[in-house]
């Protein structure tokens, strides 16, 4: 299972002190959606210079405009782009044909998405290369949210799938078992006194490539 960190900073300098920090224990390194609003594309190039051998993730979140979002990330060097499950089958559509051409990955995002497990075989019919079931920050400040709906769902779907929702040492052991194929870690990296250990011992409980 990959380990991907997701950067949910303000500042392009923050996030590449971050990303220098994890790298030797991370595969992907997403740049959060708040980085990109922030401070743009520029984000990206600058952390796929740094970090040329990882697999560099713009949380981009495409509600519309599939294709030219997609192809704005792509040119800056992002390797995936998230575009929501909530969004037209057309906007999916257009971002996997920037994929294509830029011979790069859309992964669909089902934050928010009612029934994910159907919804996520659609994006992967429709031709994203993995669907990610993701509770947001808002819905992880809910009452009664749990982890385990999400990767239960996950499991269910027959597609390839990440799993984001407040992923910790506590639970990382589960999202394995659940068939994910990368977890995803936010908020247990970036919050941690020690990124780099918090990353290393996230790594150290993942047991299958
Ligand atoms: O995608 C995310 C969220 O929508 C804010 O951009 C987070 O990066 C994702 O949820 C992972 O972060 P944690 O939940 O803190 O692990």
């Amino acid at each position: 299972m990959r380990l991907q960190v997701a950067i949910d900073l303000l500042t392009t300098e923050a996030a590449l002190r971050l990303a220098g920090q994890v790298a030797p224990y991370v595969d992907v390194i997403e740049l959060g959606t708040p980085l990109i609003k922030s401070e743009g594309m520029s984000v990206i190039t600058a952390v796929k210079n740094a970090h040329p051998d990882k697999t560099v993730f713009a949380d981009l979140k495409t509600a519309d405009a599939g294709e030219l979002e997609a192809r704005l990330a792509f040119d800056a060097g992002a390797d995936l782009v998230t575009v929501l499950g909530t969004a037209d089958d057309s906007t999916i559509n257009g971002a996997v044909v920037a994929a294509r051409a830029a011979s790069k990955g859309v992964v669909v995002d089902l934050i928010n998405v009612t029934n994910k497990a159907t919804r996520a075989k659609e994006a992967h019919a429709l031709g994203a290369v993995f669907v990610e079931f993701h509770a947001g920050l808002d819905e992880q400040a809910l009452p009664g949210y749990s982890l385990q709906a999400l990767l239960d769902a996950g499991s269910s779907s027959g597609v390839p799938f990440s799993v984001a929702g407040g992923v910790s040492t506590a639970t990382i052991a589960a999202v394995q078992d659940s068939g994910a194929r990368t977890a995803v870690a936010g908020s247990a990296i970036y919050s941690a006194n020690d990124p780099a250990a918090a990353a290393a011992a996230l790594r150290a409980l993942i047991s299958r490539p």
